[in-house]
């Protein structure tokens, strides 16, 4: 067994929320970075769905007060090209073995998503013990991630997809769950700084 993945645990008690982010254009990372950061989300992720998301990495990581990750990383290729912007930490839709395997090899800590007990327990095969709930709503919710962490005490989660600001503290109220995803924090489009900045001090304040 492979020892478990250490700081994880830290980056998701950074804060009760970490942003989901879709970077379209980049001249939007660094507002939209500086926005969340002032308004208490340090621990942002960047999903790699759009052509400038590396670059939003390495730009958004130059954000004083930032902690930025890398999510939506799928392959070892994407692994290697996220380190090298700087990501600090990986997020996965997913858990197979081979990218379980490179990311811990690697050393970075990571947040792999799961959605059955099965994948679960792949996951604590490898030495992980900390998962993303996903998607979180759709797979049954709350009452989804009760029965599945049940069995599972040693597991945390941070449940995300289809989270909303007055749906996240019932998820937050759950003793293995310390934090949430979501990409309400951070809405598509030429961020709107003052906006932003009041939704993420209210969602650290969750
Ligand atoms: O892109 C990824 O890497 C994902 O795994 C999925 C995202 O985390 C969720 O799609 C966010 O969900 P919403 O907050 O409902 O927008």
């Amino acid at each position: 067994m492979t020892k478990p993945v250490d700081g994880i645990r830290t980056i998701m008690t950074m804060a009760p929320v970490i942003p989901v982010i879709v970077v379209e254009e980049i001249a939007h990372a660094v507002p939209l970075a500086q926005a969340l950061v002032a308004g208490g989300l340090p621990c942002l992720e960047v999903t790699l769905r759009t052509a400038c998301a590396i670059d939003a990495i390495k730009a958004m990581s130059r954000v004083e007060g930032a902690f930025v990750g890398a999510g939506t990383v799928l392959n070892e290729a994407q692994l290697a090209a996220v380190q090298e912007a700087g990501a600090r930490f990986i997020v996965s839709p997913g858990l197979t073995p081979s990218l379980g395997k490179a990311i811990i090899g690697s050393g970075i800590p990571f947040l792999p998503g799961v959605a059955t007990a099965t994948e679960i327990m792949l996951g604590l095969d490898m030495g992980l013990d900390h998962f993303k709930f996903f998607p979180a709503e759709a797979s049954g919710g709350l009452p989804a991630l009760k029965a599945l962490a049940g069995p599972f005490t040693q597991a945390s989660f941070c449940p995300t997809g289809g989270i909303t600001a007055s749906t996240a503290p019932g998820w937050l109220s759950h003793p293995q769950v310390p934090c949430v995803g979501g990409s309400w924090v951070a809405p598509a489009g030429l961020p709107d700084v003052a906006r932003i900045t009041a939704m993420a001090q209210h969602a650290a304040s969750l």
